[in-house]
């Protein structure tokens, strides 16, 4: 038996004077699930998130949250609460008073509003600061104010538009930690809009991908990762190795590289696009004459990142260079030579506007063979 849904967005179209921001929009969110929206700038992303906490009303479609019709209430009175990329505090009021404030106004009982302050106050670490202004406290601080204040009202959903998007990058990193922590603890339903993939990964159960006010892919962020479902998703998603070419009965005939043989379901001649994940090209230094289902290639560069490497290589044929990982320690010289073989691919449909197709990824097994060792350094 499958349980039934928090929230159900079903074909929800938004429209802006002749701007289209979503083209019915459909997906079910779970109870106590980490949900983010994801995608490019303008892609829809906060348009749907307006819709859902009722400050834009879409021309078509449904939004159900525990079956009840959301569409039909103001927002106020929807057990919904958003939290805004500004934050809007109350300069003038303290940290608690700004957490008790919508408490107060809801005409909640002074003993009841001190315990439920008190308790939201521990929970996102600012008890000791709650007599201090918002102009006293750092961006990471503000935030979790804001949060405290979005939490305590107790909404079956909590929207966040861009909630990090304020901080700099150690803060946000370890606010990403803090907020998937509170999600846990709280046990509520986050659905957070962002057009950082890392963040979207580190963070959710499940992403949403939106491109141009379409739902482009649903999925866990490592099925994404794993079988994304179109050209788009593979490169949004992490960093990918693009191979375009042609489905032939033994594998993909890809342009300016020859057959990789790998299975698949697609009928000979139809155009498709490998995906090799940086991780899965395993290089190893030009050793003898070359054989057949091998590539060979020049290292143009190398970036060091601390823990791994990122090693550039020039094929010939190839429109752009490959990117393999390797361990950090690795040296690369470049202009060396180099073998590359693909130790796990995955497979889309070439044409990026085919929202739905499948992605499948292909095992190791079935991908050419690479030997366990071939990590070595040139
Ligand atoms: N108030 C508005 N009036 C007219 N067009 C709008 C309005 N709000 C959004 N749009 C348009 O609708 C589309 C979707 O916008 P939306 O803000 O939902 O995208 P987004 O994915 O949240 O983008 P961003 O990450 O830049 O905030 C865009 O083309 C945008 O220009």
């Amino acid at each position: 038996m499958t349980t039934a849904p928090l929230l159900r967005v079903d074909g929800v179209r938004a429209v802006y004077g002749d701007t289209v921001a979503l083209h019915g929009v459909s997906l079910d969110i779970a109870h106590n699930e980490f949900f983010a929206l994801l995608g490019p700038s303008g892609c829809g992303k906060t348009t749907l998130l307006r819709s859902i906490a009722g400050f834009e009303r879409p021309a078509a479609g449904r939004i159900e949250l525990e079956g009840t019709d959301l569409l039909g209430m103001p927002p106020h009175r929807r057990p919904v609460n958003m939290m805004f990329q500004s934050y809007a505090l109350f300069p003038h009021l303290s940290v608690e008073r700004n957490v008790a404030y919508g408490l107060e106004a809801e005409g909640v009982g002074a003993a009841e509003i001190r315990r439920r302050v008190g308790e939201v106050m521990e929970a996102v670490r600012l008890a000791p600061l709650a007599k201090r202004r918002p102009g006293q406290l750092s961006g990471g601080q503000r935030q979790r104010v804001a949060l405290a204040r979005a939490i305590v009202k107790r909404p079956k959903l909590l929207l966040l538009d861009e909630p990090l998007s304020a901080l700099d990058r150690q803060v946000r990193a370890s606010m990403q930690l803090e907020l998937k922590r509170l999600q846990h603890e709280v046990g509520m339903t986050f659905v957070v809009v962002t057009h950082d993939q890392e963040e979207a990964m580190s963070m959710a159960d499940r992403i949403a991908v939106l491109r141009d006010g379409r739902l482009e892919q649903l999925a866990t962020p490592q099925e994404l990762y794993r079988a994304p479902a179109s050209r788009f998703v593979a490169s949004f998603i992490g960093t990918a190795n693009l191979l375009d070419g042609r489905a032939t009965a033994a594998g993909i005939a890809v342009e300016g590289l020859g057959e990789v043989p790998v299975p698949h379901s697609l009928a000979a001649g139809e155009d498709a696009t490998l995906v090799v994940r940086p991780e899965h090209v395993v290089l190893a230094p030009v050793a003898g004459a070359s054989s057949a289902g091998v590539l060979r290639g020049e290292v143009v560069d190398t970036y060091f990142l601390g823990g791994a490497s990122t090693v550039s290589i020039e094929v010939a044929g190839l429109p752009a260079p490959m990117l393999a990982t390797v361990p950090g320690t690795t040296e690369f010289a470049r202009g060396a030579g180099v073998e590359l073989r693909f130790g796990e691919a995955s497979l889309v449909s070439r044409d990026p506007a085919e929202p739905g197709s499948v992605g499948t990824s292909i095992p190791t097994s079935a991908m050419p063979a690479v030997p366990a060792d071939q990590s070595a350094s040139v």
